[in-house]
């Protein structure tokens, strides 16, 4: 059975939640074999690139005496791969985000939440789309970037290949803003405290890594940068980084 060798960095909110799908995915024409997984402080690695077991991924973990693993290493053991090879990256981390022009051009694909790398410097944008794909290289996906599992990207993307223009998006752009204003928005006056309603946001998996990327308005104008680019505007610079 033809098969995909996939390398996950993070485990954390959405990380767990991928590792349960790929965990629980029904047998399909192609094998989707997790051969490393790493955080910021342990990794587990199947030198052998045989499928690691990842329904229980959580202790073997704890019980790890690997380090995490860097994106050099990562792209070191990728390129050995018997099999053709994906890494998905689970951070919010910028520096990952800048190393997937490398990861790709090592014949790697990418496949991430992470907006960092398509919501920051259009050089960046340019570096991964203008090698993507071709002469031999990894292909990318950020599906999850916005919306997270609502299909967007992908939609939208097609519209504009097939020659929609693209005149207004609407839409509710902040899963944590929502809920807190929600939270505040009730009839009756209540005396919430902002603080615990942010931290029930974020247990609840909602919040950026660092919630102060959703209260200061940062994550909302990185997913709009995000559109706009996949819309034709590829000139969209997210002003409020500098
Ligand atoms: N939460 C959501 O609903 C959505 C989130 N996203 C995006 O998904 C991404 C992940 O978010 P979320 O799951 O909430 O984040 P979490 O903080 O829950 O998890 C992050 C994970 O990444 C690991 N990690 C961080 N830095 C590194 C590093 N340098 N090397 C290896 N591992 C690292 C962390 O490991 P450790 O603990 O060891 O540091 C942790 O396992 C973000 O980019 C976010 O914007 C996108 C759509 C929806
Ligand atoms: N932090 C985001 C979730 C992922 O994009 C939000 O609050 O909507």
């Amino acid at each position: 059975m033809p098969g995909v060798n996939i390398a996950i960095i993070g485990s954390g909110v959405v990380g767990s939640a991928f590792l349960k799908q790929l965990a629980n995915i029904k047998p399909q024409e192609i094998s989707y074999n997790v051969v490393l997984l790493t955080t910021s402080k342990k990794a587990l690695v199947s030198s052998d690139y045989s499928p690691l077991n990842i329904s229980s991924y959580e202790s073997a973990l704890q019980a790890s005496s690997t380090a995490g693993y860097s994106v050099d290493q990562i792209i070191a053991f990728l390129k050995k791969s018997p099999l053709p090879s994906i890494v998905v990256d689970n951070t919010s981390n910028e520096s990952i985000a800048k190393s997937y022009p490398t990861i790709i051009k090592n014949g790697i694909s990418v496949a991430t939440p992470n907006k960092k790398a398509f919501s920051s410097d259009i050089k960046l944008w340019n570096d991964i789309f203008d090698v993507a794909g071709k002469n031999g290289n990894g292909l990318v996906y950020h599906e999850a970037s916005v919306a997270a599992g609502l299909p967007l990207i992908s939609p939208l993307k097609e519209l504009v290949a097939t020659g929609d223009k693209v005149e207004k998006i609407e839409g509710i752009f902040s899963g944590t803003l929502s809920y807190i204003f929600n939270e505040f928005s009730t009839i009756a006056p209540n005396d919430k405290k902002f603080s615990d309603v942010v931290k029930v946001a974020k247990e609840l998996g909602y919040t950026e890594p660092d919630p102060r990327d959703d209260l200061n308005g940062l994550d909302v104008a990185r997913k709009v940068t995000i559109l706009a680019r996949i819309s034709d505007c590829l000139n969209s610079t997210l002003m409020l980084l500098s």
